[in-house]
């Protein structure tokens, strides 16, 4: 098939590499200049494990194309894919302003039956929108879908490749039908393909995520709960996820949760209820705990030395919002340095892979530390704020040695409480004795 992915950022370049090496060819078209110049010379503006490969055989295999010809490309593909951004705006709903000048652009160049497909994250109506505005421009035919991803950052390719569910929301059976065939190739057996209408689809996209936050939430909000009672959280989080009923999985305490879409699209589901008379408390309380959750972890430092944080040192291990990426947005790291900074404490950090995106933010305001040890030499504590493999195991003799008071925030509860206490240090956790 045909394909035009718009928006070639974390979703649409994964999306469009991953159609290509299904035997589609596929162009990825974006505003951003810079973006699409540095894709054709084969670089990858982001890191995302195992991308640059798939790319690089797609393009060599001729199915992968980068332009920033949006019309052309538009006008050369039977399907078109939107996966431009929806940033918060200032009252927290989504920001559908790319979305809805692709729209236009869209209806200006119809030359025949289309199907338009809506992957980036929209709030419940927007595929009517997107009609409208198509139609304003056009007699042609299309078919519009919506089509929300469930990729993770880190993991974004298995999760493209393999998913567990794909949903198609359309109220348009030649739409449904182009799309399903497009999908079939992924999905292990067709009942993964979940067809409905298009905003049943889109609310699956939001509460999907509002019940992966909410369950972070509550075990965060339990975790604080734990520690004042003397409990261990981490007992509690295995016990309690070994009922299948619950499962294990984002059930992790920790510094709070961060990305590009748990906290924007937790805030415009709020906004989405509003408008509609709705008040959704859960998810309010899933808001107001993650903020209190990020701050919990300077909250803890300022306590242990009395409130004496101007002229301290204090070394962060871990930038980007998880492991595995270099994306920086809502990422707990920040608020815990913007919080220090502005107790005038110096922060010397750390992190595999996210530093540059953090000094285009924050610029020589801290202390960036190409070795992770270095950012240790004279600081007053530790904080780890991201659980990168290499933090799991360090030298803790170094690090004891290189601190000036062996002090440790173990925001991801990645290492062991008691061994530690053992070495002389003065450790903190999530929610553990
Ligand atoms: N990042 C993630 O893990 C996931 C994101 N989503 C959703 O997918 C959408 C995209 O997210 P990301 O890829 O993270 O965003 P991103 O910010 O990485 O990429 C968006 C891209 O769209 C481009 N763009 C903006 N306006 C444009 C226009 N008018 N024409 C062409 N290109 C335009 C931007 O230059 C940028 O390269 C959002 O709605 C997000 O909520 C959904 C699932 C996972
Ligand atoms: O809509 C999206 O953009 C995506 O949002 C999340 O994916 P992502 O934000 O990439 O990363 P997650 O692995 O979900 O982590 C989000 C945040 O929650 C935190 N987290 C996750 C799991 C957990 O148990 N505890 C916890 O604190 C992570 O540290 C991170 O800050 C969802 O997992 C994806 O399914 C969805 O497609």
């Amino acid at each position: 098939m045909q394909l035009a992915v718009i928006g070639t950022g974390y979703v649409g370049l994964v999306a469009g590499v991953g159609f290509a090496d299904i035997g589609n060819d596929v162009v990825c078209v974006d505003v951003d200049e810079t973006k699409i110049a540095r894709l054709k010379r084969g670089e990858v503006p982001i890191y995302e494990p195992g991308l640059d490969a798939l790319i690089e055989t797609n393009v060599k295999a001729g199915r992968l194309t980068f332009s920033t010809d949006i019309a052309t490309a538009i006008r050369a593909a039977e399907v078109v894919i939107i996966a431009v951004g929806t940033p918060p705006a200032a009252d927290g709903s989504a920001d559908l302003s790319a979305v809805f000048s692709v729209a236009e652009t869209i209806g200006k160049n119809l030359n025949g039956f289309k199907v338009v497909v809506t992957k980036s994250t929209v709030p419940v109506g927007t595929a009517d929108r997107i009609e409208e505005r198509i139609r304003r421009h056009t007699t042609q035919p299309f078919g519009v879908a919506s089509n929300p991803e469930f990729l993770k950052e880190g993991a974004a390719i298995e999760d493209f490749m393999k998913p567990d569910r794909v949903v198609i929301g359309s109220n348009n059976a030649r739409a449904l039908e182009v799309l399903r065939n497009l999908y079939t190739p992924l999905v292990r057996k067709s009942e993964d393909i979940h067809e409905m209408d298009a905003r049943s689809a889109e609310l699956t996209k939001y509460a999907a995520n509002a019940m992966l936050a909410t369950r972070i939430s509550f075990m965060n909000d339990l975790a604080v709960l734990s520690e004042k009672l003397g409990a261990d959280i981490e007992r509690v989080r295995k016990a309690v996820g070994a009922d299948p009923r619950i499962g294990p999985k984002f059930l992790y305490p920790g510094a709070g949760f961060g990305g590009s879409c748990f906290p924007k699209d937790i805030s415009a589901l709020i906004q989405i209820g509003q408008g509609v008379g709705h008040e959704l408390e859960v998810v309010r309380a899933v808001e107001s705990v993650n903020k209190r959750q990020k701050r919990l972890l300077f909250e803890k430092l300022r306590r242990h030395l009395d409130g004496a944080l101007e002229g301290r040192t204090v070394a962060v291990w871990g930038l980007a919002f998880k492991p595995q990426t270099d994306d920086i947005r809502e990422a707990p790291a920040l608020v815990m340095i913007r919080e220090l900074l502005e107790a005038g404490a110096k922060v010397r950090a750390h992190d595999p892979e996210a530093m540059d995106n953090v000094r285009a933010v924050l610029g020589d305001r801290i202390t960036y530390c190409e070795n992770m040890y270095e950012a240790l030499e004279g600081a007053d504590a530790l904080a780890l704020l991201t659980e990168w493999q290499e933090y799991r195991q360090p030298d803790f003799e170094r690090v004891k040695r290189l601190l000036r008071t062996p002090t440790l925030l173990d925001g991801r509860n990645i290492w062991d409480p008691k061994a530690l206490r053992a070495l002389g240090f003065w450790y903190t956790g999530i929610g553990r004795p």
